[in-house]
């Protein structure tokens, strides 16, 4: 694997992860659920991408997917082109490789309970083998740049939702990961704060070249992705460009 995680100053808008021809069902019971139909995206350094479509269109799936949480049934899963996940792949053996190059945020913050804020932060980088001095310091940078810093020694049922929010962003950036896959991160905060993580989430893919991937139902922050994914029934049925791209393409 060490030619996975080659630094990210080599690969440049090069695709980060594709997800290739790749379908998933679900059992549920005696019926089968195709929760994502021949789907191919690819997810490239410096871009930001939006998935929208209706609820159950496998928006989620995808990203479960994408960030080598689930197996496809079919298809298969591709690092900076190399094959890296199928149907067959024990996705437990990949653990280290997602801690170290992707960064995760879903709709509800899932923090640790009996953790502070900053502990939060901190283990997520402890458990990459950073010393504890380091890693709260890291983790202290962190949770400023989100505002958090007055709030770092609460526990999380101390936080409002958009400060837990906030957290589990800090969390999800502490390894610096190259794969920013984040699912509904704005439906628990105010629209300024909402916008605020957009924009993060911007100059992520701007300035440190993250391959940014955003499900949302939000329409306001279209003008923020450079492309944007409609899906229905478990399919890709358009991808158009987003403000930021049209914008860039008027200059
Ligand atoms: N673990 C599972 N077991 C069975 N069915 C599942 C499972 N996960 C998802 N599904 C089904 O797969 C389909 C796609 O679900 P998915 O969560 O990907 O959609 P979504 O577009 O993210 O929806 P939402 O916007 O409501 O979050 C749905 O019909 C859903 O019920």
């Amino acid at each position: 694997m060490s030619d996975l995680s080659i630094s990210r100053q080599f690969w440049p808008s090069q695709v980060v992860m594709e997800v290739r021809d790749a379908s998933k069902t679900y059992l549920s019971g005696a019926n089968a659920v195709h929760a994502l139909t021949d789907m191919t995206l690819a997810l490239r350094a410096g871009e930001l991408t939006g998935i929208v479509g209706p609820s159950g269109s496998g928006k989620t799936t995808f990203l479960m997917i994408a960030g080598l949480l689930e197996p496809p049934s079919t298809g298969s899963v591709h690092f900076r082109d190399q094959p890296i996940a199928h149907a067959h792949t024990h996705l437990n053996s990949l653990r280290d490789f997602r801690r170290t190059h992707v960064g995760f945020i879903f709709q509800k913050a899932n923090l640790i309970p009996f953790l502070t804020a900053i502990e939060n932060v901190q283990i997520a980088l402890e458990i990459n083998d950073i010393r504890p001095k380091a890693a709260r310091a890291r983790a202290r940078e962190l949770l400023a740049q989100f505002g958090l810093d007055h709030r770092e020694d609460n526990y999380p049922s101390q936080l409002s939702g958009g400060e837990q929010q906030r957290v589990s962003i800090a969390r999800a950036l502490a390894n610096d990961p190259v794969l920013l896959l984040a699912d509904e991160p704005t439906a628990a905060l105010d629209g300024g704060r909402g916008r605020q993580v957009m924009e993060v989430f911007r100059t992520l893919a701007d300035e440190r070249r993250v391959a940014v991937c955003v499900v949302t139902h939000d329409p306001r922050w279209s003008d923020i992705f450079d492309r944007i994914v409609e899906m229905s029934d478990g399919r890709m049925v358009s991808t158009r460009p987003g403000g930021a791209l049209k914008a860039r393409l008027e200059l």
